[in-house]
């Protein structure tokens, strides 16, 4: 006994056999086994099965990844279902629960929390970069050391060249399409805007879409179409990994080099990276990718190129998709209620303001503006859900205990339809309810989760209130707008809007007219 024998290995291994053909021909059983008692575990063992939610949500990951596609990707919608039927607390997936009530806010979004299981980034072709960082610890070392480019004092340096832009922007409005009295598809305006803003903030140059008048290389596209499959990863992690297994996939995943897909917008960053290191990286260049090659780490090491990269990729991503979700949002508003356009039309033609782009000190002051802008990043922020992993150890929810290591996530979208926190008209776009007096403002202010909560909050905020502020002004002084119906001359296709967990959205055709008194050629590109 126990010694190694020649008889000794031949029975192992007529076992071993043995056992391989039972497993063969009986896999399909042995499957179904494993797969029952998994979900009869996680429907009544598990440390989450005491909170309400569907069926197979409390079962297997795959019911979110239904949830994205069901109904042409309108996830936001069924979630507000789910809440409504199971009420402020649902088991989406079987460890993780999706919360509508703000008052937990900061418990989900504390400032230490670490962000829960998400897909293995390295799958997709990123390392770890600040939005990406899932560990507390990881986090503050990659935000703290990038943080002074998103600074305000810094963020104003780049305030002529988002000037530029958005005069580029009024003035391809105007020549392509008030002028030629010609039907504006303004979704996809609103995303070469943004697009473009984001790019000149990040490496100092824009790609050049509001210029083109299209997506560039097919830069967005090629984005957009990629992001069905990342949801599925990202919901179902397993998936991801086994992927990860495969021989040769690395391979395939985006990379810079690519000609087609995610890997065209990382040759495009690489080759400015490159360009920006060739030239010494200049004093004078305020952008982002300025910051990111002074950068240093705790060491005194600078950042790698993968991580400056890195960086500047998922800013691309950050900022780009949900700037231009806002401002579609805002504008479809106000093109359909004279009676707020009226009053910002007002407020802004009142005040004394540079023309014509108006300066960012000089926007902030105006009450209604800000009003507007507030009320379309409650309405227009993300309507996806964030998660984040539950610190040990665990917390009451709704008279439930949460344990340490689960998954919470809460949706801005869905927060931003509480009748609990805004009333009646809490779907409604209703600037007024933030000019109801202090006290009123400070309540809603407690409620904010457009740029998202505690530690991990929007670095772009700044940018992204700045190039609001200037692009909204800039329409709404120099154009009336008519938002336009199916079935009207050059209504060329119908409107379309997609969570793809950024707002993907075409089709929201606008007849812009300049405004009297404005002169032909006031926006002009020098
Ligand atoms: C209206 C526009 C924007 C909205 C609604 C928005 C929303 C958000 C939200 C909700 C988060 C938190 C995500 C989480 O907790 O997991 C976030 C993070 C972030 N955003 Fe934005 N964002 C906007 C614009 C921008 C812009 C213009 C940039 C950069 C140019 C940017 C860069 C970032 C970065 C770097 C983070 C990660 C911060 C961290 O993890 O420390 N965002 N944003």
């Amino acid at each position: 006994m126990g010694i190694l024998t020649p008889e000794n290995l031949r029975e192992a291994g007529n076992f071993a056999l043995l056992a391989l053909s039972f497993l063969k021909s009986n896999f399909l059983y042995i499957l179904t086994a494993l797969l029952l008692t998994r979900a009869i575990y996680r429907r009544y063992f598990h440390p989450l099965s005491a909170f309400p939610g569907p069926f197979w949500g409390s079962i297997t990951h795959w019911y979110s990844v239904y949830l994205f596609f069901a109904g042409g990707y309108k996830m936001h919608l069924h979630e507000l279902e789910l809440h409504k039927r199971y009420g402020p607390v649902v088991r989406l997936k079987p460890d993780m629960l999706l919360i509508a009530s703000a008052s937990y806010l900061d418990t989900v979004f504390h400032l230490k929390c670490d962000k829960a299981a998400f897909i293995d980034i390295e799958i997709a072709g990123f390392g770890d970069a600040v939005i990406t960082a899932r560990s507390h610890a990881s986090h503050v070392r990659l935000r703290k050391r990038i943080a002074s480019a998103y600074s305000m004092t810094n963020i104003r340096r780049m305030e002529t060249s988002v000037d530029a832009i958005v005069v580029s922007l009024l003035h391809q409005l105007n020549t392509r399409f008030a002028a030629q009295k010609k039907a504006c598809d303004f979704a996809l305006w609103a995303q070469y805007f943004a697009y473009d803003v984001v790019t000149d903030v990040a490496f100092g140059r824009a790609v050049g879409f509001v210029e083109a008048g299209k997506d560039v290389a097919g830069l967005v596209g090629n984005f957009h179409r990629n992001l069905p499959v990342g949801n599925i990863l990202v919901r179902v992690r397993w998936l991801a990994q086994l992927l990860a297994m495969v021989p040769g996939l690395r391979w395939a995943m985006p990379k810079s080099g690519d000609e087609v897909g995610v890997g065209v917008m990382m040759t495009y960053r690489d080759g400015l990276i490159r360009e920006r290191i060739r030239e010494g990286n200049p004093e004078k260049k305020p952008d982002l990718l300025h910051h990111f090659l002074n950068a240093k780490n705790d060491d005194g090491t600078p950042m790698t190129f993968r991580e400056i990269g890195d960086e500047c990729y998922l800013i691309m991503v950050a900022g780009s998709d949900t700037t231009s979700a806002v401002l579609r949002l805002l504008t479809r508003n106000l093109y359909s209620n004279p009676a707020i356009m009226a009053k910002l039309y007002a407020e802004l033609s009142s005040a004394r303001l540079s023309r014509p782009v108006p300066t960012f000190d000089q926007l902030v002051k105006l009450p209604y503006l800000q009003a507007v802008l507030s009320e379309a990043l409650r309405l227009g922020s993300l309507g996806m859900y964030i998660p984040r992993a539950v610190s040990e150890p665990g917390f009451e929810c709704h008279g439930k205990f949460v344990p340490g290591g689960m998954a919470v996530a809460m949706n801005p979208w869905v927060l931003s339809q509480s009748k609990e926190i805004y009333g009646e008209d809490a779907s409604e776009f209703n600037p007024e309810r933030w000019l109801r007096g202090e006290e009123e403002k400070a309540r809603l202010a407690k409620y904010e989760f457009a740029f998202g909560r505690g530690g991990r909050s929007c670095l772009g905020r700044n940018i992204a209130l700045m190039e609001l502020n200037k692009v909204v002004a800039g329409l709404v002084l120099g154009f009336e707008g008519r938002l336009m119906r199916e079935g009207e001359e050059g209504v060329e296709y119908p409107g379309e809007l997609r969570n793809l967990s950024i707002w993907a959205e075409k089709g929201m055709w606008v007849e812009f007219k300049l405004r009297e008194g404005v002169e032909e050629g006031w926006a002009k590109v020098e």
